[in-house]
């Protein structure tokens, strides 16, 4: 047999190299004619690059090139414009524009699934937040969905205050050295104690940071970026299973990422042993009911490592969005002396003296406030990205015609709506009047406000974050004489980099209010 092979090697006409390397370009000579012309998606408009493979995507968003770093949002929103308003952006990918498509793709009951592929590059596949197969979706929600009810959010106002609080006093801390205060990074800070005590019982300390920038703040700052390039080139992500000893010359986000799945597990030792000993928090937190299994839902408790997972990914989803929100609220409050000094007023209504603490369904009875955080909501769209599914058996005929077949993927961008201008005028300027029109504008308004995305597959945390707003932003803006600080528009310009990623800083001054 060898000797055959043998014969017929040196019987060749040419190099068997030549043949392997001819095979090769011939294959994707025929793939790269078939995915341009002749693929079931050629019918849509694109780059051609994009039908290719992730390098259209990534070309725009990992920053290769100067000026292109989180782009592919942007891009996205030019060419729907210039050329329609659905996109090849994938050899299996088509992307939507049309308003009137979201409520299909993402309604309650939808059978546009989450994409697997495209939540592996978060990494924890068996979470919540990435868990693609719906069977299995609703297993794993069932502990947390009763957890996340308003009711039970409603238990917590008393430690998200501690943490306000706490927060206030660091700013007079700033204030007495007469530095500015960075406010991403302590509104960040102040949503990751706020989460991880609600996950662990016990917060993670990020506002006692000297400069609030601890690891888990830092950490999923830094690593969100790099998912864009984790989805482009896949074994990016296998520098994870690396020694760390051999990581740390390569990434330091890398050696972050492992250090916080470290203090992760330690907090979850420690929460095990507490309750053992007994000792629980006076209010509901992710672990306890994640320990408990409920047979009749198919809920079994996870092994370690994959509540380590379930817990990151559900403090990593409710740590930079609620932060980027309030960072952006306050700035355009602050930047608009109108709305400041509207919102001061009605605040003072509830609150009279700066130190006062007001219930916090007293707060969401405010109308300018609640006008102030949905058009916060809108405009900051913490979670801008597209997200996509699956194209589901029998394919899709959108209503101009065109047939998108079973399983390609399809995705809309939750900012493409909140700056859509035939969903609401003048998208880019920051108007919370249009929350206070009549009620059937508003109530239309809001079928197009969608911060938390719909459906099924909709924000868990939203009654959360909600009220972490509410609260932030009330007792800021009460308590503080906020002043900006080598801080414009222009630094407060973003590139998606899954969440937005600021161009600038925005700082403030933070003296406390006398009346
Ligand atoms: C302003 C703040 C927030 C915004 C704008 C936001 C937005 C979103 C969006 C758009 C999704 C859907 C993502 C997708 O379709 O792939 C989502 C999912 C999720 N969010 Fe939030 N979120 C916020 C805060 C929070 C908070 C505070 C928590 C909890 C700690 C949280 C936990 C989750 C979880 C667990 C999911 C996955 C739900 C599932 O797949 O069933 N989020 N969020």
């Amino acid at each position: 047999m060898v000797s055959q092979l043998l014969d017929l090697y040196h019987a060749l006409p040419v190099s068997p190299w030549l043949l392997v390397l001819g095979a090769f370009v011939g294959y994707h000579a025929v793939r790269t004619v078939y995915l341009i012309y002749f693929s079931p998606l050629a019918i849509f408009p694109g780059s051609k690059w994009a039908a290719l493979g992730e390098y259209w995507e990534a070309f725009w968003n990992i920053g290769l090139r100067p000026g292109h770093k989180g782009q592919t949002l942007f891009k996205l929103e030019e060419m729907h414009n210039r050329i329609g308003p659905a996109l090849r952006m994938g050899p299996n990918e088509i992307h939507i524009y049309d308003p009137a498509f979201y409520h299909e793709l993402y309604k309650p009951g939808s059978k546009y699934y989450k994409d697997p592929s495209m939540h592996k590059v978060l990494g924890a596949p068996s979470s919540t937040l990435a868990e693609s197969d719906p069977i299995r979706h609703k297993q794993r929600k069932a502990p947390l969905e009763p957890l996340f009810s308003k009711k039970n959010i409603l238990s917590l106002e008393p430690m998200l205050m501690n943490h306000v609080d706490y927060c206030s006093e660091r700013f007079d801390e700033f204030y007495k050295e007469g530095k500015p205060v960075s406010m991403e990074w302590a509104l960040k800070s102040l949503a990751m104690d706020m989460v991880s005590q609600f996950a662990f019982g016990q917060s993670l300390g990020a506002l006692a940071h000297p400069e609030f920038k601890s690891l888990p703040v830092r950490v999923f700052r830094e690593y969100l970026p790099s998912l864009h390039v984790i989805k482009a080139f896949p074994f990016v992500r296998w520098l994870n299973n690396l020694p760390l000893w051999i990581s740390k010359y390569i990434s330091e986000t890398v050696v972050m990422g492992h250090e916080l799945e470290q203090f992760a597990s330690r907090r979850i030792d420690e929460y095990l042993a507490a309750s053992a000993a007994g000792k629980t928090p006076s209010f509901p937190t992710i672990m306890e009911k994640l320990l408990i299994p409920i047979p009749e839902k198919g809920y079994a408790v996870p092994s370690k490592g994959g509540l380590r997972d379930e817990i990151l990914t559900t403090v990593s989803a409710g740590d930079d969005t609620t932060g980027i929100a309030n960072m952006v609220t306050l700035f355009n409050i602050v930047n608009n002396p109108q709305i400041h000094s509207r919102l001061l007023a009605e605040l003072k209504t509830v609150m009279p003296r700066p130190l006062d603490h007001v219930e916090y369904l007293k707060l969401e009875q405010l109308p300018y406030l609640t006008a102030v955080i949905r058009e916060g909501l809108r405009y900051s769209s913490p979670a801008a990205s597209r997200t996509p599914r699956l194209v589901p058996p029998g394919g899709v005929t959108l209503p101009d015609g065109r047939f998108i077949p079973a399983g390609t993927r399809v995705g809309m961008a939750i900012y493409h709506i909140h700056y859509n201008e035939t969903l609401f005028e003048s998208p880019r300027t920051f108007d919370p009047e249009r929350w206070l029109a009549e009620p059937e504008v508003v109530k239309e308004r809001l079928k197009w406000h969608v911060p938390f995305s719909r459906g099924a597959r909709s924000c868990l945390g939203i009654n959360l974050a909600y009220m972490e707003m509410y609260m932030a932003i009330a007792y800021l803006v009460r308590r503080f004489e906020l002043t900006l600080v080598d801080t414009t528009e222009k630094d407060m310009a973003w590139d998606d980099m899954v969440v937005p990623q600021f161009h600038g800083e925005l700082k403030f001054l933070t003296k406390r209010r006398v009346d």
